[in-house]
This record gives structure tokens, C-alpha cells and sequence, in this order.
């Protein structure tokens, strides 16, 4: 089985500033490909997971952290996780990683477009067609002109979702994507997110509370378990 991400000995303590929270995470794997719907409840960390898998939060403890590039080299990264400058961390999620942040994480002074196109515009991608068509599917085409404080918070997370998608990363992160979206645009919203990334082959990974969505679009499940200790959290390992 050909690994999109592997993971060993992750620890993220946040009792360190005061907290209470310890992500423990001795070992997760996940096969290049799948599409994983992370659940657990409110405040389990599946967020603080999904931060560090997008090289955004720096664990207190890593072993390894390993993601598939695009030319099919996984990529050892937790070195450069712990100790790499911010903009050698930039520089590998931009090629590596689309992430469909929870608050959106729009940039303001910038139109729909232009934060659709923004992605692909680091990497020096040509061409902006998938844009429209990702603008299209989403039914946000009208709103390519608009900043996103003029857009309600369900077209700000379609449009976060677009841009997730607009430079075809190997790894697709989303953070509770359809969580401000009616049914029918959630349906819409994930069955893109889904088959963008099996045309393209690549991973995955939703955290989501609507465990019937998770069921019914064929995500497979990686579940919070209790670990040792009232306040340490560990998510199902490997799914291989
Ligand atoms: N910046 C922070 N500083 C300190 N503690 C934090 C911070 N962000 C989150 N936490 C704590 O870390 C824990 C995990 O939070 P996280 O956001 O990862 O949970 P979650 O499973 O994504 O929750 P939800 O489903 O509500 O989005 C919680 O106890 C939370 O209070």
C-alpha cells in the first residue's frame, strides 16, 4: 500500500502554556488516495491534527512526518516541522498541501478570484480555467468579484474549498467544510472536494461532526479513542 501520509510519535501539549490539552498520536498512517473523514467531538483536537499535518503548528514532539508529493516522492518533513524557518514551512505546504481552514483564512483585500487564483500564482502555475470551473461547480461564479467581507460565511467556506483546490495538491486538508452550508450545497460541496481529489489521486482528509455526510459520500472513518489520562487525546492509528 502506498502511503499519502505517514506520522510517528506525535505529541502537541498544550499544558506546557497552561492548557490542558495533549494530542498524543504514537503512530497514523494514511494510504495516498483515500479519502478520511476525521470525527470525534468538540474539542478532541482534530483542528490541532490537522494543523500540524499542514506544517502550521509545531508539535512539542515528532518522530516522523512524511507526505506524498505530486511526482509520487514521499517527502520526509518533520525535521524541518520542528526546527525549519517559517518560510522553508510556506514553501513545502504551498506545494504540497490545499487546506480548507475552519475560518475560512481568506485574504480581505483580495477579490474571490484572486484568492481562488492565489494558490497557483505562488507556485507559478499558468493558467486560471480552473478557476471558472471550480467557481462553477461551487455556484460562486457570481461572487468572483466581490471581497470576502461581502460574502456570507457558507460562500466564504465554498470559496475557501475552491482555493483549496485551485493548484491540485497531493494532500486536501478541510476543516469542517460544509459545517455553514444548507444541506444541499454541503451535498454539492462535498462531492466536489471528493471527486476533484479522485481525479487528480490525491488524499483526503475531512474533519467533520456530521458523521451521515461522513457515511454517505464513502469517507472512510478515523475515529477519536480515548488515551491514557483524562486530558490526552489520540486518534484511531493507521488505516492501511
Ligand atoms: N490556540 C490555542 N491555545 C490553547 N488551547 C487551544 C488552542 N486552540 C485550541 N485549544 C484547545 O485544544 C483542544 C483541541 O482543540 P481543537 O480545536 O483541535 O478541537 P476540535 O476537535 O477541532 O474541536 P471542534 O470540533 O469544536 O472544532 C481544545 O481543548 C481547545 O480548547
Amino acid at each position: 500500500m502506498t502511503l499519502g501520509l505517514a506520522m510517528e510519535g506525535l505529541v502537541l501539549d498544550r499544558s506546557v502554556d497552561g492548557g490542558e490539552f495533549v494530542l498524543d498520536q504514537p503512530d497514523l498512517s494514511v494510504p495516498a488516495g483515500a479519502s478520511i473523514a476525521l470525527l470525534g467531538p468538540s474539542g478532541c483536537g482534530k483542528s490541532t491534527l490537522l494543523d500540524v499535518i499542514a506544517l502550521i503548528l509545531r508539535p512539542t514532539r515528532l518522530q516522523r512526518l512524511a507526505l506524498r508529493g505530486r511526482d509520487g516522492r514521499l517527502v520526509e518533513l518533520g525535521h524541518t516541522l520542528r526546527h525549519g524557518s517559517s518560510d522553508q514551512l510556506a514553501s513545502w505546504r504551498s506545494g504540497l498541501v490545499g487546506y480548507v481552514m475552519q475560518t475560512g483564512g481568506l485574504l480581505p483585500f483580495a477579490t474571490v478570484g484572486e484568492n481562488i487564483a492565489l494558490p497557483r500564482r505562488i507556485l507559478g502555475l499558468k493558467g486560471d480555467a480552473i478557476v471558472q470551473s471550480l467557481a462553477r461547480r461551487l455556484g460562486i461564479v457570481d461572487l468572483l468579484n466581490r471581497r470576502p467581507d461581502r460574502l456570507s460565511v457558507g460562500q466564504r467556506q465554498r470559496v475557501a474549498v475552491a482555493r483549496a483546490l485551485s493548484h491540485q495538491p497531493p494532500l486536501v486538508i478541510a476543516d469542517e467544510p460544509t459545517a455553514s452550508l444548507d444541506p444541499a450545497i454541503g451535498d454539492v460541496t462535498m462531492d466536489l472536494l471528493l471527486s476533484a481529489c479522485q481525479e487528480l489521486g490525491s488524499t483526503l482528509i475531512v474533519s467533520t461532526h456530521d458523521h451521515d455526510r461522513a457515511r454517505r459520500f464513502g469517507l472512510v472513518p478515523l475515529e477519536f479513542s480515548p488515551a491514557n489520562g483524562c486530558s490526552r487525546f489520540q486518534f484511531q492509528a493507521g488505516l492501511t
